[in-house]
């Protein structure tokens, strides 16, 4: 089987993206991973596949597959590179549509400018809804970790995230607490897990270690959940820019029961073909 795809990134956040209307793809969890590989394979944080909506009141289905073969339900630099996708490839010609993703509609936007914003829905704070096992909600909790504790807020932008507030994100314990966080037994479909360094409360310095793909340059939905724990703990104003590794993005969040939404840009980097077993 022979398919085609872009190679597009997010703020650095790396995608291979298939057009699944087109052609038809359908991929096993080692498929993935093979195609996801650096070394054998193109190389991807996730892969994305743009599918016909199953219900009507979407335009488009947007899949999600981390590079370890998974699939998930939410991916914020991903919405921007779908939407990119989808107009430079003639599929739609709005500048707004809507798609449909496993947790619900998001509505991604083309700016002026040539960024894009979405729409990514309302953040969820029940630990029910993460999912997180606790007896009852709160703003922030305490992990136990190897031989520490870390203060989180554990919140769901679709998919899951534990966010702690460190003094320096240079010097933050990614690569030690990320993987004990992501698979810590309290999060039973696992985590994402973000360090953010409060600049100012209009500005943020994140880095995310992800479910499913290790460090990432950005996170656009761990940027979203960042920013609501922030605005929640009385920390930050409701626009925030978040310096990640590999770029910018600004989120907006009005309070509680609103939608949260994140503009940035997305690139197509180079069109290919490959071949798969
Ligand atoms: N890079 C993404 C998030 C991708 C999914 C995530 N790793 C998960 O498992 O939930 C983003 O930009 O939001």
């Amino acid at each position: 089987m022979k398919l085609r795809f872009s190679k597009m990134h997010g703020t650095g956040n790396d995608f291979v993206v298939f057009d699944a209307i087109n052609q038809r793809v359908e991929l096993s969890a080692e498929q993935v991973r093979f195609i996801a590989e650096r070394h054998f394979g193109v190389g991807c944080d996730q892969l994305l596949l743009v599918e016909r909506p199953t219900r009507n009141d979407a335009d488009f289905r947007y899949r999600i597959f981390n590079a370890d073969g998974g699939e998930v339900e939410q991916c914020g630099n991903g919405a921007r590179c779908f939407m990119r996708f989808v107009h430079d490839k003639k599929l739609s010609r709005q500048s707004e549509i809507r798609v449909e993703t496993a947790s619900g509609i998001i509505q991604p936007r083309l700016e002026a400018d040539g960024r894009i914003t979405v729409n990514m829905g309302t953040p969820h704070f029940d630990p029910h809804d993460i999912p997180f096992m606790v007896d009852k909600c709160a703003l922030t909790y305490e992990l136990e970790l190897e031989g520490e504790t870390v203060t989180i807020s554990a919140l769901s932008i679709g998919n899951p995230h534990a966010v702690q507030y460190v003094d320096d994100i240079d010097t933050a314990p990614v690569a030690r607490q990320g993987p004990q966080i992501e698979a810590h037994p309290r999060f039973p479909n696992k985590v994402n897990a973000g360090f953010m360094q409060i600049v100012d409360r209009q500005n943020i310095r994140l880095r995310v270690y992800e479910r499913g793909a290790g460090e990432t340059l950005a996170c656009g939905t761990g940027a979203c959940a960042a920013v609501v724990a922030g605005i929640s703990r009385g920390s930050l104003d409701a626009t925030v820019h978040v310096a990640a590794r590999g770029g910018l993005l600004t989120i907006h969040w009005a309070g509680a029961d609103t939608p949260v939404s994140m503009t940035g840009p997305a690139a197509n980097v180079f069109e290919g073909e490959i071949e798969l077993g």
